[in-house]
Formats: structure tokens, sequence, C-alpha cells
């Protein structure tokens, strides 16, 4: 069978920032297919942002510094960076989504037709009128993102989108792109610290040391490696170290429930079992 064509790919990838010694990424091999949803995590400094910056092309094309291998990305890239407030430049919320969409010589009458629309997608309808700089954090992040979206770009990449936001925020914005996988079938790549909700969300996961992909499996796999992980200072969600715990037992199966729902189903079926005498 032949293998899908990515939508993004590096291939042999290695950049090193210019008053560096060291290369930020090292030789990096990585293809995502259409409608993946990538997880990228890694202790700090290991090259996360780098990372998700080569991908978009704006390393080598906005930074100084050594760039060597290739890129190849399959139509536009939505980017949603760590701090929202970094990449606001309108007034109000609308102007803020209009932005990009005046910038590529959309006409007047689409670009109102096209902001309430995604306003109402980030469940911000309403909020034209607001700054986007007196939202709260959540809030923040979601027009970001809706400003990311307007174009309707095929990928979305994400840079820590939750490191600002409390346990809420993280988990509105992170039901948010859920919704965009499911409905959209967006190819989604995100950096984050947050393993709970990573591997609640993501199909994939990587992960990084030293600039270069140490571990690149399916998020069921790679969660089920908590030794690595945590050996890696990488949070294991409590979830997986419940079922790590327990795996010492025949009966409970090697892939974590990913998920409390995930959890609950594997808990009933382990009763249900051992209530059979299996
Ligand atoms: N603009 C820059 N100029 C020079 N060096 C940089 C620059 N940005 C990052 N670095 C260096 O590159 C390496 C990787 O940094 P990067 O920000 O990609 O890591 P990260 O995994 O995203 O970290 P964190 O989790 O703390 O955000 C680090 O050694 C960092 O100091």
């Amino acid at each position: 069978m032949r293998e899908e064509k990515p939508i993004l790919e590096l291939e042999d990838v290695s950049w090193r920032y210019e008053d560096r010694s060291h290369p930020a990424l090292n030789g990096i091999h990585l293809r995502v297919r259409r409608g993946e949803v990538v997880g990228v995590t890694g202790p700090s400094g290991a090259g996360k942002t780098t990372l998700l910056l080569a991908l978009s092309g704006l390393i080598p094309s906005n930074y100084e510094g050594e760039f060597s291998g290739t890129r190849l990305a399959e139509g536009e890239i939505g980017i949603v960076f760590q701090d929202p407030e970094t990449q606001f430049i309108g007034l109000t919320v609308e102007e803020e989504i209009a932005f990009p969409l005046e910038n590529r010589g959309y006409r007047d009458e689409d670009i109102d037709r096209i902001i309430p629309r995604v306003l109402e997608r980030v469940r911000l309808s309403g909020f034209e009128r607001r700054s986007p700089f007196d939202l709260s954090g959540g809030e923040k992040q979601r027009v970001a993102i809706a400003s990311a979206l307007a174009v309707s770009p095929p990928i979305l990449i994400l840079d820590e989108p939750t490191s600002e936001l409390d346990p809420l925020g993280a988990r509105e914005v992170f039901a948010l792109l859920q919704q965009l996988k499911l409905e959209r079938e967006m190819t989604i790549i995100v950096s984050s610290h947050a393993t709970e909700e990573l591997a609640q969300f993501c199909d994939r996961m990587i992960l990084l040391g030293n600039g270069a992909i140490t571990v690149d499996a399916p998020a069921g796999e790679f969660f089920a490696m908590t030794e690595l992980l945590e050996a890696s200072g990488i949070y294991v969600p409590d979830l997986i170290s419940f079922h790590h715990g327990l795996r010492r037992q025949e009966s409970v199966p090697v892939t974590p429930p990913l998920s409390v729902e995930e959890a609950v189903r594997w808990y009933r079926s382990l009763r249900a079992k051992e209530g059979s005498g299996v």
C-alpha cells in the first residue's frame, strides 16, 4: 500500500540560532498526515517552540541562524503562540479577526460574513466590539485561535496554548480544539506540558529532548512508556500512573486509558470479567 502524502514534512532539519553554540534542532525527520492531531512535549528548552517555528516556516525566514534540511507544507498554516497578547494588533476583537482577511485581499462583504461565523465557532459571539486586551486568558486564547481560523487554514499549529491559563481555561481551549478536530478534520500540531489534555486529544505524541525526537508514537503507546516519560521529566497524568500501578495484574490491558470516560469503561469491563471468574 502506498503511504499517503504528508501535509507537512521536515526532512533531516537542523537549526542553530545565530548566537548559540549548540543546535536547537538536530536532524529532525517528521511527516504529518492530513487530519492528524500531533502533540509535542518535552522538558523546558528541549526545542518545542523551535520545532513549531520550523514546521510553520518562520524558521528560517524570520530568524537569524543556520538551517539545513528541507520542509514541505501543503496549504496555509494558522499559528497560535503561547502569549496571545504578543499577536494582537486590533483594537477590537472584530478588527483582530478582520486583519488576516484584509491582508489576503478579502472583500468587505466576505469579511462581514466570516467574522460572526468564526466568533460563533470559538463561542465568543457578542465580543465583536470588546478590546482583545481586556479579556480573560481563555478568551484571549480563543480570539487568537479565531484569528488563525479566519482564513480556513488546513493546518493549525499551537505553541503551549494553555500555559498561561487556569485549569478551566485550559480545558476550554482543548475542548475547542477537540471540536475543530471532529468538525473540520483539521491537521493540528500542539506543544504543551499539559499531558493530561494531550493524552485525551492527540492521535500521536512526540517527545523532544535536546532538539531531537526521542519518541514518536500513537498516544496510547506513548503514554504506556511511563518510566521513560518520568525519566525524561514529563508529568505522567494520574490516571495513567494509576493504570501503570495496576498493570502487574495480567487482566489489565497494556494500553492505558487516556480519558476518564475510557477509564470508567475499562474499569467496568474489568469488574465484569472478575464477576464471571475470568
Ligand atoms: N530566539 C532565540 N535565540 C537564541 N536561542 C534561542 C532562541 N529561542 C530559543 N533558543 C534556545 O533554543 C533552545 C530550545 O528552545 P525552545 O524555546 O525551542 O524550547 P522549548 O522546549 O519550547 O522550551 P519551553 O518549554 O521552556 O518553552 C533553548 O536552548 C533556548 O535557549
